[in-house]
């Protein structure tokens, strides 16, 4: 009797995980044995990247795994990356978002990064051209980022070009400059919600590290069980949930305050555009409501630490090579006279800090493996069979760091980009802001503020070594996108 019993559990227990851990017929080859729960989780080492890679190199340019319960394609080379950013089944996201899921009445997410459908068309395209427009109001784009560079530098000076940590130096002022642009109200060097902000920035991105987030994003229920249990406290959320809040704050006073003659900010256009009456699903009601407070969200969440980090990369790089800063202040010297911070018209007449940017956003590879997608139904891709539900991994770091594409791929080379004739030719292959209809909505605000931190930092000081020897530029093997500790000199211009 036990043992007819025992082979029932056994054998539903077997069909259980078949239909949940093996891959459908025509699925991309991948690792074998996935566990239940876990997938193949004990199959990747602590450096996800690196496994990644690992696993190119076995099972090809695409490949399949389970990521705990999930079914997931790795996509690794630029054509198919290509062709999964444009294509209509992989549009979506899968849901990520704390608190949020099915929060708006068609039952999907909020916002622009984790939304879907109509609700992330709309809200994109409102987003991107608000952003674009930027400049209306009273402060220009280029103004704001301005006077943060210029605030930036003097608390860099105030350090006497004593060896100090990058870490967490450019937050403040990145998120400033966002502050303004959304908000529209301008900050001071340390008011306490920015640096509240900054401070749960920078413990969400240190969190964001640990393995636990990757419990969390694949097992929501058992996560919200333990958090609810008080058993398990996630930094992660709880920061976003207290950024949610500071966020909430100058939407209520824009309502209360707001002028439909006198647009002042991103909040204010958004608004405006909740009260017209044929704007779209996503702007009306309570949905508008939300999505205002999840793209504001949204915007601080994907504009800093991206930002930031990237900085911080430029700072190790360049303090290891003194010919290269010898070669910018040149040519700053050239186009400014060596005392502002150049437009960003300018740019163009300054090829050698272009290229310069670009090697250092190829080789700071600060989103290795971009945001997922998900794919919204059964489909067809490149040969493969691709089920509902499974999600998409456009794994932009092998494209960064691919020798098909760039000789010396490790090495940090901005001569790379400049044709014959001293132009700046950048690559179709440095992709750090992905490909396809859900690439980077901040790129073009991003692309001016590296440009005019890169430029103003660069103008006001050398950037050192504390001593002879050369900084490690390794990764660190805690977190994909940032670099070990280390620590640089600030020294003006004598
Ligand atoms: C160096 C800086 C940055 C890098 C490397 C970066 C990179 C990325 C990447 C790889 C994606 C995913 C694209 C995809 O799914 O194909 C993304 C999405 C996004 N980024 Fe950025 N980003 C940066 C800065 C910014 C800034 C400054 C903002 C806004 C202020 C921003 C807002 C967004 C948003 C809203 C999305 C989601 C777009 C969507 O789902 O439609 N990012 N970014």
């Amino acid at each position: 009797m036990f043992s007819i019993f025992l082979s029932i559990v056994i054998g539903l227990a077997f069909t259980w995980w078949y239909k949940n851990y093996t891959q459908p017929k025509g699925f991309p080859n991948g690792p074998t044995l996935a566990l239940p729960f876990i997938g193949h989780g004990y199959k990747l080492g602590s450096n996800i990247v690196e496994s990644y890679h690992k696993f190119r190199g076995k099972y090809g340019d695409i490949f399949g795994l389970f990521l705990g319960p999930s079914r997931v394609v790795v996509l690794n080379d630029f054509d198919s990356i290509q062709e999964s950013g444009f294509h209509d089944d992989f549009l979506d996201r899968p849901s990520f978002l704390p608190g949020m899921k099915g929060t708006l009445s068609d039952g999907g997410e909020p916002g622009v990064i984790f939304s879907k459908g109509k609700q992330w068309s709309e809200q994109r395209r409102f987003a991107l051209r608000t952003l674009r427009d930027f400049g209306f109001g009273k402060q220009k784009m280029e103004e704001v980022i301005d006077e943060q560079v210029n605030q930036l530098c003097s608390v860099l000076e105030s350090k006497h070009g004593q060896p100090m940590s990058v870490f967490g130096v450019f937050n403040t002022s990145v998120v400033n400059a966002l502050w303004t642009i959304t908000t529209g109200q301008g900050v001071s060097a340390n008011d306490p919600k920015i640096q509240r902000i900054t401070q749960l920035m920078n413990e969400f991105d240190e969190s964001s590290a640990s393995p636990w987030i990757l419990v969390a994003l694949l097992f929501p229920t058992i996560e919200s069980i333990l958090s609810k249990m008080g058993l398990w406290h996630l930094q992660f959320k709880t920061a976003m949930l207290e950024i949610r809040k500071i966020c909430k704050r100058p939407i209520l006073e824009h309502e209360e305050t707001f002028d439909p003659n006198n647009l002042r900010d991103f909040i204010d256009a958004h608004i405006q555009k909740q009260r017209e009456p044929d704007s779209g699903i996503s702007f009306q009601g309570n949905d508008g409501k939300l999505n205002l407070q999840i793209v504001t969200e949204d915007l601080f969440g994907a504009g800093s630490v991206t930002v930031s980090m990237t900085l911080t990369w430029a700072m190790l790089f360049l303090a290891n090579r003194p010919d290269i800063q010898t070669k910018i202040k040149k040519e700053l010297k050239e186009i400014t006279g060596g005392n502002r911070i150049p437009t960003n018209s300018e740019r163009q007449n300054m090829p050698f800090t272009e290229a310069t940017i670009h090697e250092i956003q190829r080789l700071a590879n600060i989103v290795p493996n971009s945001v997922p997608r998900e794919a919204s139904k059964d489909t067809h891709f490149k040969g493969y069979f691709i089920p509902k539900g499974t999600q998409i991994v456009p794994n932009i770091g092998e494209v960064l760091m691919d020798p098909k594409y760039f000789s010396n791929p490790q090495k940090f080379n901005p001569s790379r980009f400049i044709d014959e004739n001293g132009r700046f030719v950048p690559s179709p292959y440095v992709i750090p802001f992905g490909l396809g209809k859900r690439r980077c909505l901040g790129e073009t605000l991003a692309r001016v503020e590296l440009f005019k931190f890169f430029t103003g930092i660069m103008d006001h000081f050398t950037i050192e070594r504390p001593n002879k020897e050369l900084l490690n530029e390794d990764r660190s093997p805690f977190s994909s996108n940032r670099p070990n500790p280390f620590k640089v000199c600030f020294v003006t211009r004598s």
